[in-house]
């Protein structure tokens, strides 16, 4: 008899949808007041240990997740562990202007106070997320970056795009067996959010194709104004990987910009790969600890 009970949360939708019940004999029963309140059941008893896979969708579902939490709690459930691939406000991870929150600190607070047993995250924005929260397990991006490579199979050079991937390059090219590593850097207006400047540290690219890793392409403003650079520079084909996509990017103009395509995961959204957006499944790079038993 499995000894982990699966559990995994819609990233689209926030349903709760349950991938093998047939193995876990798990029921629940969830739905939302008409004041706004959500509302959570477990049917059967809990097994001792729990795995939640939860795909972020919005503050909305983090409230879902603590009432599936407690439930489990009551229900028989001793150990929880908690696979949340993107984290949020990991970005917020410092105070750039006076007045605002540390995103960050607040939503770790929030996952402190459950007491989970493990809480697994992909591709953190930076450090400060393991910082913060406790019993944290960081799956770095390696096993999808080197994935999405062999699928081009081109040479291919590494482009680190600002300061926070800088950090992160180096490692990953080692792991990829010492790949090329182009560095780059923008400036952008923390005031706004834009970006004032975008530096390419090499001269002349020779026509190679270039691969931009970064942990998340919200509006695509980085990859855009950084793509343009590399053309500049005698780029040949561009792909753009990200851990993360919040798909409100414009299609048009990150092709307009020179990407030729795009690689990410479905951690924060449930979409389908399109000549363009190839879409690897996030569960794939964060086995869950259960299965591999
Ligand atoms: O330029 P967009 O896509 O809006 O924002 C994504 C960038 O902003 C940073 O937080 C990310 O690490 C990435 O470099």
């Amino acid at each position: 008899m499995q000894s982990y009970w699966v559990i995994m949360m819609d990233g689209s939708s926030s349903r709760f949808y349950l991938p093998r019940i047939e193995n876990t004999g798990a029921e629940y029963k969830q739905f939302q007041f008409g004041a706004g309140e959500n509302h959570f059941q477990i049917l059967s008893p809990a097994s001792r240990h729990a795995e939640i896979m939860f795909c972020y969708s919005g503050d909305h579902s983090i409230i879902q997740l603590l009432l599936l939490t407690d439930a489990l709690k009551r229900h028989g459930a001793e150990v929880i562990d908690l696979y949340i691939p993107y984290f949020p406000g990991a970005r917020q991870d410092r105070v750039c202007n006076q007045g605002e929150a540390l995103s960050v600190k607040v939503y770790a607070d929030i996952i402190n106070q459950q007491d989970f047993n493990r809480v697994f995250i992909f591709d953190p924005h930076s450090d400060v997320t393991a910082a913060v929260l406790n019993k944290s397990q960081i799956v770095k991006n390696h096993q999808l970056i080197k994935q999405v490579i062999a699928e081009i199979a081109e040479e291919v050079v590494l482009i680190s795009p600002d300061a926070g991937s800088n950090k992160k390059i180096f490692e990953l090219s080692v792991q990829l067996g010492g790949l090329e590593v182009i560095r780059a850097d923008k400036v952008r207006d923390v005031s706004n959010g834009r970006i004032i400047d975008t530096e390419v540290y090499c001269d002349h690219l020779g026509g190679k194709t270039c691969v931009i890793i970064d942990d998340i392409c919200a509006g695509g403003r980085t990859f855009m104004e950084l793509a343009k650079k590399l053309k500049a520079k005698n780029a040949g084909r561009i792909i753009l990987i990200v851990s993360h996509y919040e798909g409100v990017a414009s299609e048009g103009d990150l092709r307009a910009s020179g990407i030729d395509a795009v690689f990410t995961t479905n951690s924060l959204k449930n979409m389908i790969s399109t000549d363009f957006i190839n879409v690897k499944d996030i569960w794939s790079f964060m086995p869950l600890q259960g299965e591999s038993k």
